[in-house]
């Protein structure tokens, strides 16, 4: 039977060790507590570390009995890794990264390199229990590199890939010095989820400007795979939390605090120890309420629970003696006899208390600086029963995308965070209710489950639409045959496209000068009397004609516009004129003045307006209306447009690459033919031969007319020298 593989560094159960006993307990984060509650349907298995360093077989075989009990599978890391991979690259380069907190971040290699290590560590662990027909679900930044580990290992397996925090600016994320590897480990997942459009948008963006991979609606081409992008908030276990604040216990613990705290109102905030929950910026905000509205004085009281985390990172226990220095003062300042400001707790509370302080506050602050999503936020409103209570939260959440009936704020704007702290304990219980209705109604329906559900939907449809999309791959038995094919024919014809078929992509496109093997390939194959080998190329002929006029091979240039047959003069295809190139150019330069890096090619009879060098999404914006602008020009005229790989070209309608390799079918009738390229233009090729042809797209290829594909000109390369 095939089951869900769930993969992240924390397990939803935690073991502490006190003396000689250890007590297994749940683990607080909210990626542990969101998906705790789905990992034990249907055989799933939730592989992590369980937060113990062992100290002795034993001992590992008794927790990983007792874990597999509970559908859990250990992997144990040692106190090096601990410190090197955790508290190092993950939450000191990673975590203040990815939070826009840069100037708390480290850069170690020794902190990389057991981020490798680990992600290896995990790899094998999966591999170890995951079957053919298993899903993996990978989650969160701690695991970056593990789906293309394992896409290695199991080219075929079903990978989906969730990132809990936020993927920030591409401009932070090229501060990394492993950006590349580190968007090269996700892009081995079939569906990369983020929690909102937003992060989504980021990590598009960093992935074309980093690795130069185009996106349309969220599906990515690699060289190898599409991968599917796509938002999905997530959820919590809204009938779990709606329960527990409805329970016995949840009740008797909120009359003990109501006695307690007698009729003071209470402002609650729930986080754990981090300086992204903006936990400093918030206890200033109720100071500044305590001096501007000094009515509040011992009829409101903020109960502040801060969870301990990563306490040995250096900005974590700074943050805490900060927040201890500061709610001393407030408390030292304000206290009465009868009122205490601020009940700071540095400790987690179990289900029941923790929805007795829910149900008792009238008002819920979230107000982190940056936070992927933020349970807290929502586990408060399926609390409220009585739909009595307000949310403050914080525009930088990712619940905020969602939960727009709370009062929105900017958490660094303290004298803003006080003002809605007072208007929520001011706010009409008719206006709290319709806000709180509309919050449960969503978060209801978009719980845990349910996003659980759409995610596995899409990583299906990911799949499909790989297999609906891709080429066949030409692997070791299509060439043995393609070889076999050749070896027998008498008369056959290679169609080669040049940039990125025969020669890789160079920023500057005269520097993609051809190679002394490339040459001598060329030259071989050329030499047996039974080829016709021909480059087929958007370049000019003069380039062609430098770099491998002096080969005895075929050539088809300008897309078609140029022929020459080996030893012989060129030729036009067809009688041409170019004195529309006065009214089109203007335009191009236009173009170039607005996008920086785009330039100009002017050949015989074509133009050429080229982007590679130019700020990706810009000239993606810039190509669609220099498209659209020029389509119109030449409509009814002989002009036509054509889009290469950032290139746009407008030229004589009616020639392209296909309607000049034509000419070579027909007049050389061949027996075997191979035609390979990586372009929009080559299609045209691939269009125009015999259903037997071998047409080869090089990169992936989603819709395309060939064949089979490759992965990139080194596959090529290794092709035309099978055929030698
Ligand atoms: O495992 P820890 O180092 O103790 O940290 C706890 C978890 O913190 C982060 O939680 C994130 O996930 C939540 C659910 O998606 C989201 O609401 C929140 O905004 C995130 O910060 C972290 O991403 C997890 O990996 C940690 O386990
Ligand atoms: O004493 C506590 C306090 C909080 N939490 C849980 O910790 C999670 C925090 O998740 P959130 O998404 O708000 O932030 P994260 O800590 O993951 O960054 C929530 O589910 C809380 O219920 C807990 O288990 N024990």
């Amino acid at each position: 039977m095939s089951r869900t593989i769930i993969v992240s560094n924390r397990l939803p159960t935690k073991i502490l060790r006190t003396e000689n006993t250890l007590t297994f307990q749940p683990s607080e984060g909210g990626l542990a507590t969101g998906l705790g509650s789905i990992y034990r349907q249907d055989g799933n298995v939730w592989v992590g570390w369980p937060g113990l360093f062992v100290e002795s077989e034993e001992e590992e075989q008794h927790v990983r009995q007792e874990l597999e009990a509970d559908s859990m599978a250990p992997v144990f890391l040692t106190e090096a890794e601990i410190h090197d991979f955790y508290e190092g690259f993950s939450n000191s380069t990673l975590w203040p990264t990815f939070h826009y907190f840069t100037q708390f971040a480290t850069y170690e290699q020794s902190h990389w390199e057991a981020y490798v290590a680990v992600n290896e560590k995990f790899c094998q662990a999966v591999l170890e229990m995951a079957g053919p027909d298993d899903t993996i679900w990978v989650h969160d930044y701690q695991l970056l590199l593990l789906p293309e580990m394992l896409r290695r290992a199991r080219p075929d397996c079903t990978i989906g890939f969730f990132l809990h925090i936020p993927f920030p600016s591409h401009e932070l994320i090229r501060v990394l010095p492993w950006r590349n590897e580190l968007l090269q480990g996700m892009l081995g997942a079939d569906l990369i989820g983020f929690h909102t459009y937003g992060y989504m948008r980021h990590f598009l963006s960093a992935v074309s400007q980093l690795l130069g991979l185009n996106s349309q609606n969220g599906q990515l081409q690699t060289p190898t795979r599409t991968v599917l992008v796509d938002a999905f908030p997530m959820g919590i276990d809204y009938d779990r939390y709606a329960q527990a604040a409805a329970s016995e216990a949840a009740l008797a613990h909120e009359a003990e605090y109501r006695e307690a705290l007698r009729t003071t109102r209470v402002i609650l905030s729930i986080d754990r120890l981090d300086y992204t929950k903006g936990i400093a910026q918030r206890l200033r905000a109720f100071e500044v309420l305590l001096q501007r509205y000094p009515e509040w004085a011992e009829r409101v009281s903020l109960i502040m629970v801060v969870v301990p985390s990563r306490d040995q990172v250096a900005q974590y226990a700074s943050l805490k003696e900060e927040i201890d220095e500061i709610v001393g003062r407030i408390n030292a300042q304000y206290r009465t006899i009868y009122w205490t400001p601020i009940h700071y707790f540095y400790r987690s509370f179990p289900l029941e208390e923790l929805a007795a302080l829910y149900r008792i506050a009238e008002v819920a602050l979230v107000t982190p600086m940056r936070d992927g999503m933020n349970l807290v936020a929502k586990e408060f409103i399926a609390s409220k029963a009585d739909q009595r209570g307000v949310l403050i939260l914080s525009e930088r959440a990712g619940a905020a995308r969602e939960l727009s009936d709370a009062l929105i704020i900017n958490p660094t704007d303290t004298g803003q965070l006080a003002e809605a702290m007072h208007d929520a304990l001011v706010m009409p219980e008719e206006e709290q209710m319709q806000r709180m209705a509309a919050m449960q109604a969503l978060v209801q329906q978009y719980n845990v489950f349910s996003w659980t559900k759409l995610f596995m939907d899409r990583l299906s449809y990911a799949k499909i639409k790989q297999l609906t999309l891709a080429t066949e791959t030409l692997d070791t038995s299509t060439t043995t045959q393609l070889v076999t094919e050749y070896q027998a024919a008498e008369r056959r014809l290679l169609l080669l496209d040049y940039d990125g078929t025969l020669a890789g992509f160079n920023t500057n496109p005269q520097r993609a000068r051809p190679d002394e093997e490339m040459l001598l390939l060329l030259q071989r194959l050329a030499e047996n009397p039974r080829n016709r080998v021909v480059v087929i190329s958007g370049r000019d002929r003069t380039t062609l004609q430098n770099w491998l006029g002096h080969l005895p091979i075929d050539f088809i240039a300008e897309h078609g516009v140029w022929l020459r047959r080996a030893g012989e003069e060129w030729t036009l295809f067809q009688t041409l004129r170019n004195d529309w190139k006065t009214e089109i150019r203007p335009i191009l330069e236009l173009y170039v003045s607005r996008t920086a890096g785009s330039f100009i090619e002017d050949k015989e009879y074509s133009l050429v307006w080229h982007y590679r060098r130019a700020d990706a999404e810009l000239s993606a914006m810039r190509a669609r209306e220099l498209v659209s602008h020029l389509t119109f020009l030449a409509s009814n005229t002989d002009l036509q447009v054509m889009e290469g790989n950032k290139v746009i070209e407008i030229k004589n309608a009616g020639i392209n690459k296909g309607t000049a390799a034509s000419r070579w079918v027909a007049e050389y009738e061949p027996d075997f033919i191979v035609a390979i390229g990586d372009d929009r233009t080559d299609e045209d090729t691939f269009g125009a031969m015999p259903p037997e042809a071998y047409t080869i797209k090089v990169g992936s290829a989603p819709r395309s007319l060939a064949r089979f594909h490759v992965r990139g000109t080194t596959d090529v390369r290794q092709l035309l020298r099978k055929l030698l």
